[in-house]
């Protein structure tokens, strides 16, 4: 089956500082993801992992190449039009779940909708169902102090596609986990994934996780590769 190519980086360069302390990271990297497959990006520490993240979801621009989103060149577009298709295309999840402290998971979980201009009663209909997707749907009325870690990084990832993304993108979304709960929290996640066609790219250091996503790729001087 062909695949749509959702998220494409073409000759992508970035760099940090200027003259003696210029750090090149990103070094015209190339990288194609397809709907409905989950990637695992892994690299040593400081070899730019976050950086492509950053710049594969609008986040930071890159100095030079061209970011592709489901066909659309995204380096020529206005700052309010990158943030709309950030908003509507693309899901981010970090390593710690940065859930607002003062609203219960089901309210975390509206709040993208919301912003987005959805009614109170479509918005926790959707937040709900997510919630029952990571298996958390009990959990639903607590609030972030008084989930699990593993319920915190499942609210996490339930709010980071609540609007429907094409993309979903995480930065080490087990890294602050013990492996049992990694493993879990990573089956909920490539359920929602299976069950929606979304694409992700994840970033770990846990090679036990990557092995079970669908390829590989690392950092190799400032390149995207396959390994
Ligand atoms: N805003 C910045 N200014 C200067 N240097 C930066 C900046 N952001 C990142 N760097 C440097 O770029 C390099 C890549 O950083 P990045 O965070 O992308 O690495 P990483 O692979 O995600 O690392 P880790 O696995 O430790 O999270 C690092 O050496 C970092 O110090």
């Amino acid at each position: 089956m062909k695949r749509n190519v959702v998220l494409q980086l073409s000759g992508v360069e970035r760099h940090y500082g200027q003259g003696d302390t210029r750090l090149s990271i990103l070094k015209s990297a190339d990288f194609a993801l397809h709907s409905g497959e989950i990637v695992a990006l892994v690299a040593p520490s400081g070899t730019g992992k976050s950086t492509l993240l950053h710049v594969a979801g609008l986040l930071e621009h890159p100095d030079a190449g061209e970011v592709t989103i489901n066909g659309h060149a995204c380096e020529g577009l206005s700052d309010e039009k990158r943030t709309a298709v950030r908003r509507s295309d693309i899901g981010f999840v970090y390593q710690f779940h940065h859930l607002l402290p003062e609203f219960s998971a089901l309210e975390n979980i509206m709040m993208p909708q919301l912003i987005s201009g959805l009614s109170r009663k479509e918005a926790s209909v959707r937040a709900a169902q997510l919630l029952d997707y990571m298996r958390i749907g009990h959990r639903a009325d607590h609030r972030p102090t008084e989930l699990s870690g593993g319920e915190q990084q499942r609210v996490a990832i339930a709010r980071a596609v609540a609007n429907a993304p094409l993309v979903l993108l995480a930065d080490e979304p087990t890294g602050n986990l013990d492996p049992e709960t990694a493993h879990y929290v990573f089956d909920a996640l490539e359920a929602l994934v299976r069950q929606s066609g979304l694409a992700a790219l994840i970033a770990t250091h846990n090679h036990d996780l990557a092995a079970r996503m669908d390829r590989r790729v690392t950092i190799n001087d400032g390149k995207v590769a396959e390994f």
